[in-house]
């Protein structure tokens, strides 16, 4: 039988159609009417928009106009050209020529210094004698370590400390403690709210020298790492034995395992393995006063009290350092393959699965439906390795493309199925031409949507046409204002939209209680205290 989905392929796509698929018909709604059910739960479900695709490619090969999927085999068949750009890896770095400098933090936003102490050159003499060789002040380096990769936020620290081991880590937080000395951790600083870089002149305390592999267990999957592991590093080497992380990200290449988990990342695997409150078994936390807590088990069950290392995944460095991290490493998947199904909406879908053959004949089946119900008009479909990574490299460089449209304002919002694309619609028709692009896309399979808004420059207007009245909107829904970011400096007032005054009030005595003179992270994560 000619299967429809060919037939319908445009010239030159590639069709692999021997693969694993675990999507059923309750597709069809989700693709007519942006709806799922929650028994609904394929391998990897992510959600673009026309423009979006236009602008994940449009990064490397500068289109603006979408032409069809067509465009993309000769994309594929350049040897995968996209996922070997350097634009994959999210790192900061020093002022990229004729780019305007960053604004001052404490310039942009009303923020005022609390009254920590000042490094001094005795100070930055403990340190030394800490970490011998580790501590920095050049301000070339600090420059990069200063501007989040976005180049939205920008602090003043003048010293850098790089330790290696969670005894170093021990000490510098005992010592900052004592002399009430602020303290910013620090991983591969690709946050999305400023959140991992300082406000002030906080010392900034990076993870990047912490990146042992501690242990691996090759038959249950557990890996036990430093918190400075390159999260992309951890994949390869798990996947040399046989497993996958339980999380992915656009910024692999430059995020470190501990920020993930300090900001609880969310991330392109999130739907099929779920939040790092799952696969995350054990951690090791320096906590403010130099304690080290010891939780890091590689149990699958462990029942005994508090599940304190709950309190830290998602924290982001205000209760305490993450140094160490044991995550459950699930299977490798045998089949996997990659649908990128069309219009008005692109939806990249990922099933993963053990018997190349019988997941083929699923797959088949489910595009032939889909293509002859006119549910889909077009799509491709990729096995190999190169294709799989070119497409997902067009899901995973949105972000990156949309920083180089302007300034972006963006959004990252948890809602109702059903509800997720209303909101763009309703801006593009309440902002005009004030705003240059207004974007969503995200992970529809896991109702997040990440709105973004470009212009030439910051704005004030602009934002006090976004602000409060997307978070007003988020509320109406009972959604969260912030999916899979976290809160950091820049959404740390907007809390309250979606939790109760009971909720913040017991984070704040957590924090006080943990960190009682404030020195980890400071005015990040909780509002502002009056
Ligand atoms: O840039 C964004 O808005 C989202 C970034 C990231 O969470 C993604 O899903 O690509
Ligand atoms: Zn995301």
């Amino acid at each position: 039988m000619v299967s429809p989905w060919k037939t319908a392929s445009v010239p030159g796509l590639q069709l692999g159609l021997g693969c694993g698929f675990w999507i059923c018909r309750s597709y069809r709604f989700l693709f007519r009417a942006g709806a799922m059910g929650p028994h609904v739960v394929p391998r990897q479900l992510v959600w673009l928009s026309r423009w979006q695709a236009v602008c994940a490619w449009g990064a490397s090969v500068q289109h603006r106009t979408w032409a069809g999927v067509s465009r993309i085999p000769s994309l594929l068949s350049s040897g995968g050209a996209l996922s070997s750009s350097p634009l994959v890896c999210r790192s900061s770095s020093s002022t990229p020529p004729g780019a305007p400098e960053v604004v001052l933090t404490q310039q942009r936003y009303p923020v005022t210094r609390l009254p920590f102490s000042v490094v001094s050159s005795e100070d930055l003499a403990a340190f030394e004698r800490i970490l011998p060789g580790g501590v920095v002040t050049d301000p070339e380096v600090l420059e990069a370590s200063n501007v989040d990769w976005l180049r939205t936020v920008r602090g003043c620290s003048k010293v850098l400390l790089r330790p290696r081991t969670s005894q170093e880590v021990a000490r510098i937080l005992r010592y900052c403690h004592e002399k009430n000395l602020a303290v910013n951790p620090q991983g591969g600083n690709t946050g999305m709210v400023g959140g991992s870089v300082p406000v002030f002149d906080e010392i900034i305390l990076s993870t990047t020298l912490m990146n042992r592999v501690i242990s691996f267990n090759s038959v249950s999957g557990t890996l036990v790492c430093q918190a400075g592991c390159v999260l992309e590093e951890l994949s390869r080497y798990v996947e040399e034995r046989g497993f996958v992380m339980p999380l992915d990200l656009g910024a692999k290449g430059s995020c470190h395992i501990g920020g993930n988990v300090a900001t609880n990342a969310g991330g392109l695997r999130f739907l099929r393995y779920g939040s790092l409150h799952g696969t995350v078994l054990g951690l090791e936390v320096v906590l403010a006063d130099g304690t080290v807590l010891d939780c890091l088990t590689s149990l699958r069950k462990d029942n005994t009290g508090y599940d304190l290392k709950q309190l830290f995944i998602g924290s982001e460095g205000t209760l305490g350092v993450i140094t160490a991290v044991s995550i459950q490493c699930p299977p490798k998947p045998r089949a996997v393959n990659v649908a990128f199904l069309e219009s008005p909406f692109y939806v990249l879908v990922e099933t993963s699965g053990s018997r190349a053959g019988h997941d083929s004949e699923k797959l088949s089946d489910f595009l032939e439906q889909a293509l002859s119900s006119g549910l889909v008009t077009d799509g491709t479909v990729a096995t190999d390795q190169t294709r799989l990574k070119a497409l997902w490299a067009l899901r995973e460089r949105i972000s990156e493309a949309l920083s180089r449209d302007g300034y972006v304002y963006k959004y990252d919002l948890s809602l109702p199925t059903e509800r997720l694309y209303d909101l763009v619609s309703d801006l593009r028709a309440r902002l005009g031409s004030q705003a240059k692009h207004v974007v969503g896309y995200g992970h529809l399979g896991d109702g997040n949507l990440h709105l973004n808004v470009t212009s030439e420059a910051f704005s004030p207007s602009l934002l006090a046409d976004l602000e409060p009245y997307v978070y007003e909107w988020t509320a109406r829904q009972r959604g969260s204002v912030s999916a899979e970011h976290g809160l950091g400096f820049k959404k740390r007032g907007v809390l309250s939209y979606s939790k109760p005054p009971e909720a913040l009030r017991l984070m704040q005595q957590l924090k006080a209680l943990l960190d009682p003179k404030g020195i980890l992270n400071p005015y990040k994560t909780l509002p502002a205290q009056a």
